[in-house]
């Protein structure tokens, strides 16, 4: 299957009521041009046909200048008017095959498309390429749909890698600089991936639309840091590596903005601290950005309390620190646990990327959609090891994130190495959010570490586990009460030591590679 020479990357669609004050449409659509936009859809749904005309003459004669293609919306009869070369039609619009007809067999015909059978109906007559979406609710067009985010994206394209023909595909619906990152590169299934992204407002609307298409091209063409893993990790090599990354956060303080439940804020506090990261703890959308543009800042996501605009928290916040290229980690709390939480994890997975998703047993198996025992917020430990490393390896590969599950032993993948860690202590499953406060620890070192994540997970992992035995038998500890202070006072006692050059507490490290057998 040969891709077609239309470059789909970053493809402008048009709305004369989205320009601002003091510009013009054709302006907006020049200045795009600029940009690097690789193809231009005009749409007027209320323009008269003379105006419409006229409109799509001046904006042909740019396009063709910039040897980029111009599409109509809907109105044939206005693309054959002017000769441009192609039309992009809705599921109420004409039908394929008249549109062809009328046409010919070398102009470009695209569809909009939400759906499986949707796309399979657009193949069959003979579509070029098939615009996906909404993928996010949008303020642009009233939703007929509900939005189809990445998962929908997935399956269409899963649907497209089965076709004989090869049919291009964009994402549409509310991208913009701080979304189509996330939609472009996990909106991949073995085989195929988005060939562009179709916006609509965040270009038209933009005060520089020659600098927003820019920057979205390089989006849409370069892949982020979180794409590549690095091959065949052993654990001596990793080891060697985490003195360094430990000592980093000592000396760079990272900032770590936590969003996480009431029962846990404290103690994560006290826990960044004693690590010596810079912890912040804050619910307020319009703060975000600024946190986000931090230099060495990460966010966690701690999804422990299910209130009313959780999930419309978490996403503001994973999209402040996406458009940064900030690092966020996900902890799923009690993922399975209800019908709220598996929703709200459903969408969280829908619409963004986490660099690190970190939970107990039964919480990752409910974001794999695994079955699991779990009941309440605590782990079990149930299943065999290998179906834990089966399933953990899956979803990071699949989000293309690190995997950390705990328990008594822990998990850890990058969907290609897996390790598994044996150190903690007993007492840590017998306080509360002793889960949440590693996924701090992770925010931190991650932060310092964004080119290596999986080795930034086991540091934290090991760090934690290890400072919880050496807290268990210091001297006054009688039980969980008196262990928490003494895993705090362990934590920056490891830390130090670390920074100071002396790493020897690593030599507990009970850790080995996964070899599936
Ligand atoms: N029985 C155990 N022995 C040793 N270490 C343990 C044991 N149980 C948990 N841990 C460690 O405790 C930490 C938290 O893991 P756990 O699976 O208990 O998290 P969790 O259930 O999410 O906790 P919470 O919901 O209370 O925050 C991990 O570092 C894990 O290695
Ligand atoms: C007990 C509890 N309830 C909601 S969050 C939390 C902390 C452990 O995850
Ligand atoms: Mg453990």
């Amino acid at each position: 299957m040969v891709p077609p020479k239309v470059d789909y990357s970053l493809y402008l669609v048009t709305d004369p009521y989205l320009v601002p004050v003091g510009t013009t449409l054709e302006e907006q659509v020049r200045r795009a041009i600029d940009g690097g936009v690789t193809l231009v859809q005009l749409r007027e749904k209320d323009a008269e046909t003379c105006d419409f005309i006229e409109r799509a003459k001046t904006i042909h004669a740019m396009t063709k200048k910039a040897g980029i293609p111009l599409l109509i919306n809907d109105r044939v009869d206005i693309a054959l008017a002017i000769d441009a070369e192609g039309v992009h039609i809705g599921q109420e619009d004409i039908d394929v095959a008249t549109a062809r007809k009328l046409l010919g067999p070398d102009k470009i015909i695209g569809m909009s498309v939400s759906y499986v059978s949707e796309a399979a109906k657009a193949v069959e007559d003979g579509v070029d390429y098939v615009g996906i979406g909404a993928i996010y609710d949008t303020a642009t067009k009233t939703p007929k749909k509900p939005p189809v985010g990445i998962n929908g994206a997935r399956k269409i394209l899963s649907y497209l890698s089965s076709v004989p023909r090869y049919v291009s595909t964009v994402a549409i619906g509310s991208l913009n600089l701080k979304t189509a990152r996330n939609v472009v590169h996990l909106s991949t299934v073995p085989g195929r991936c988005l060939d562009g992204i179709a916006v609509v407002s965040a270009i038209i609307a933009a005060e520089d639309p020659a600098a927003v298409s820019k920057e979205l091209l390089s989006i849409v063409r370069n892949p982020p840091y979180w794409m590549s893993i690095i091959p065949n990790r052993d654990v001596p090599s990793v080891l060697a590596d985490i003195p360094a990354v430990i000592s980093k956060v000592r000396s760079a303080t990272p900032f770590v903005h936590n969003i996480i439940n009431r029962v846990a804020t404290n103690f994560a506090a006290n826990v960044n601290l004693s690590i010596g990261s810079s912890p912040a703890m804050s619910e307020n959308i319009p703060e975000f950005d600024d946190f986000a543009s931090i230099p060495n800042s990460a966010l966690l996501i701690n999804m422990g309390y299910g209130t009313n605009d959780w999930v419309e928290t978490y996403l503001a916040a994973a999209g402040a620190y996406a458009k940064n290229l900030r690092p966020i980690v996900l902890d799923p709390v009690a993922a399975g646990a209800s019908e709220l939480r598996r929703g709200a994890v459903k969408s969280m997975l829908n619409h963004s990327h986490f660099d690190v998703i970190k939970g107990n047993e039964g919480e990752i198996f409910s974001v794999a959609g695994e079955a699991s025992q779990m009941r309440g917020v605590d782990s079990t430990s149930s299943s065999q090891l290998q179906k834990k490393a089966n399933v953990v390896e899956a979803l990071a590969a699949k989000e293309k994130t690190i995997v950390v599950l705990t328990g008594k032993e822990d998990v850890i993948s990058d969907g290609m190495t897996t390790f598994v860690l044996r150190n903690g202590h007993a007492y840590l499953a017998d306080i509360t959010a002793s889960g949440c406060v590693l996924g701090s620890i992770i925010g931190a070192i991650v932060a310092v570490s964004l080119e290596d994540r999986f080795l930034a997970a086991v540091a934290g992992v090991l760090l934690y586990t290890i400072a919880a035995e050496r807290a268990a038998v210091a001297p006054g500890v009688r039980g969980p009460g008196t262990f928490i202070p003494a895993l705090l006072d362990e934590l920056y006692l490891l830390t130090m030591a670390t920074a100071n050059g002396d790493a020897s507490w690593l030599e507990a490290a009970k850790i080995e590679r996964y070899i599936e057998t």
